[in-house]
């Protein structure tokens, strides 16, 4: 195997990375990787491979091979330490269902010794507007802004965020792009999923364009719409892929 020696400022490196289920090939040597200070924008078809890559990034599940760097660490392996360091948002949300929302922000907060300001972060992504409803009562775009807002609440150096303004009305997705905007300002690696070629546009520093477990497209904004535009230079790299 290769070694990997990832730059300072690369928080996240994937290489050559390999996952099945079953008789489904779902990343079929993927390389890709993503820096401090920027945020990463993950393209591509229903079934390409965006979630299985987030979730072997994070630890929740174990690539077949290649390798996986996170903060220069494999996430497979990684201790309690490392974790503290990078923040989740999972499409399933994966919150627990019974707590009020600022209770539970509040009860995690407590996990990190320098969290963000809770108050300003529960302002404005309007959570105060339903702070009395308990999680299983939320609708899904309320719940998706508690799930950003866990997060983001410890100041991670790494965010991946699994399309985190899909379903969000126009306000909560404006708000939600100046907080990830923030987040990469401060130094944390953020890397979104998106099927929104509006959102990558305005969000990305860095695209990376995934179709059938393999990256298609990699570079700044700028390189990978080149002079066609991000919507056209996708659909002439995916045409034909899993969906
Ligand atoms: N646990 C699993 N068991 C079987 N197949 C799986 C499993 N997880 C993912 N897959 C398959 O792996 C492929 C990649 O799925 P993945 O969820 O990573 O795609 P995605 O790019 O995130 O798609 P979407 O845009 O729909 O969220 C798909 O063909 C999916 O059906």
């Amino acid at each position: 195997m290769r070694t990997v020696h990832p730059t300072p400022s690369e928080a996240l490196v994937m290489q050559d990375v390999t996952r099945r289920f079953g008789t489904v090939n779902a990343l079929q040597g993927l390389s890709w990787s993503a820096r401090a200070g920027e945020v990463t924008c993950v393209l591509g078809p229903n079934g390409a491979g965006k979630t299985t890559s987030v979730e072997i990034a994070t630890g929740l599940q174990r690539p077949d091979s290649g390798t996986v760097r996170v903060l220069g660490e494999d996430p497979w392996r990684a201790d309690p330490e490392h974790r503290a360091r990078v923040g989740v948002m999972l499409q399933d949300g994966g919150l627990p269902q019974s707590v009020r929302p600022v209770a539970l922000l509040r009860h995690l907060a407590r996990f990190w010794g320098r969290p963000a300001d809770l108050d300003a972060l529960v302002a404005r992504l309007g959570i105060d507007g339903f702070a009395g409803t308990t999680v299983r009562r939320l609708s899904g775009g309320q719940r998706q802004r508690v799930a950003l807002a866990a997060a983001l609440v410890g100041r991670p150096e790494v965010a991946f965020l699994d399309e985190p303004t899909a379903g969000l009305d126009p306000h909560s997705r404006r708000e939600v792009h100046a907080i990830v905007r923030e987040a990469a300002g401060a130094g944390t690696a953020a890397v979104v999923t998106t099927h929104s070629f509006d959102e990558a546009e305005r969000l990305a520093d860095h695209v990376v364009v995934i179709a059938s477990g393999r990256v298609v497209a990699d570079g700044t904004l700028a390189e990978v719409a080149g002079e066609d535009g991000l919507e056209q230079v996708y659909f002439a790299l995916t045409d034909g892929g899993a969906r």
